[in-house]
């Protein structure tokens, strides 16, 4: 069988934890055969983000167009895309080239507190680029931007009515991490219009989190880019970030980032 093809369109992470590197590892360890298109280098370590430097819409529409053009996606996942120019660009580029399998990933503000998505963005992002999505992975926060509501989201009943008003905004899953909840599991919620589906694991005692949700979000993508379901894409995802959570990494003095290479390491245990 080929192997199937995935897209990165999103930051670039120096440190390796976050952003392009993370998608890449992920790609690579859930074999299939990952690509990028960077929308923007950030300077990045475990201590935060020290700069950001978004690249030109021409830079962006080259690299999408000289590998859409020849070699194809079977997967693509958004993550930092840091303007409205850049979101209306990849949502002109899913509609020119009839991409499947769109995972995005709203990326707004690093852990650290850095924006990685100008706030005057969101607007562009509800209108063009979450109709086109196959399915959306916001935490907490960003749902609660998305959504332009006052109070912070704290239980699995708010997250439910969030799912569905997310839901009305056009993607057809939503997938609602439960990350940034203070209490309890490590639990998300995918909803597909009927079902709300909770995957949940026992939460794990790490700071060392950094990149988690980009990991996820490329783990979703690539089980979906090799055929697989939602529900079985987003178990293998959820497998895959608790155990690079649980082996996560202490690399200089702040947050260090997730293990990529725990998951088939634990498989062939
Ligand atoms: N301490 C933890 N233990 C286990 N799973 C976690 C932990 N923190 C986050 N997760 C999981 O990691 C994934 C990314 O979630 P989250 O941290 O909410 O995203 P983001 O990095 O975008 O803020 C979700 O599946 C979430 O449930
Ligand atoms: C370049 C880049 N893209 C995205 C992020 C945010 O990643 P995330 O997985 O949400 O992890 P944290 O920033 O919360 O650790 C990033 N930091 N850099």
């Amino acid at each position: 069988m080929p192997i199937a093809k995935t897209l990165t369109i999103a930051g670039s992470d120096s440190s390796g934890g976050a952003g392009i590197q993370a998608d890449l590892k992920t790609f690579q360890e859930l074999e299939t055969f990952g690509m990028s298109a960077i929308t923007a280098i950030t300077a990045q370590n475990t201590l935060g983000v020290h700069g950001v430097y978004p690249q030109s819409t021409e830079a962006i529409e080259a690299q999408l167009d000289a590998v859409l053009s020849d070699i194809g996606a079977d997967g693509v996942k958004t993550g930092m895309l840091f303007s409205a120019e850049i979101i209306e660009l990849v949502a002109k580029k899913v509609k020119e080239y009839q991409l499947k399998n769109i995972v995005v990933d709203p990326v707004m503000i690093a852990k650290g507190g850095a924006t990685l998505l100008q706030q005057e963005a969101i607007d562009a992002l509800k209108e063009k680029l979450l109709p086109v999505a196959t399915v959306i992975t916001p935490n907490l926060p960003e749902a609660q931007a998305i959504l332009e509501l006052e109070k912070e989201i704290t239980n699995i009943e708010e997250m439910e009515e969030v799912a569905k008003a997310l839901y009305e905004l056009g993607p057809e899953y939503i997938l609602l991490k439960g990350g940034h909840l203070t209490e309890g599991p490590a639990l998300d919620l995918l909803y597909d219009g009927k079902e709300m589906t909770k995957y949940h694991v026992e939460r794990i005692d790490t700071k060392h989190t950094h990149g988690t949700g980009c990991t996820f979000a490329a783990a979703i993508a690539a089980e979906l880019a090799k055929g697989a379901e939602i529900k079985e894409a987003v178990q293998v995802a959820k497998d895959f970030i608790t155990a690079a959570i649980s082996d996560s990494i202490q690399l200089g003095s702040g947050i260090g980032p997730t293990n990529h290479h725990a998951y088939q390491r634990s498989k062939r245990k």
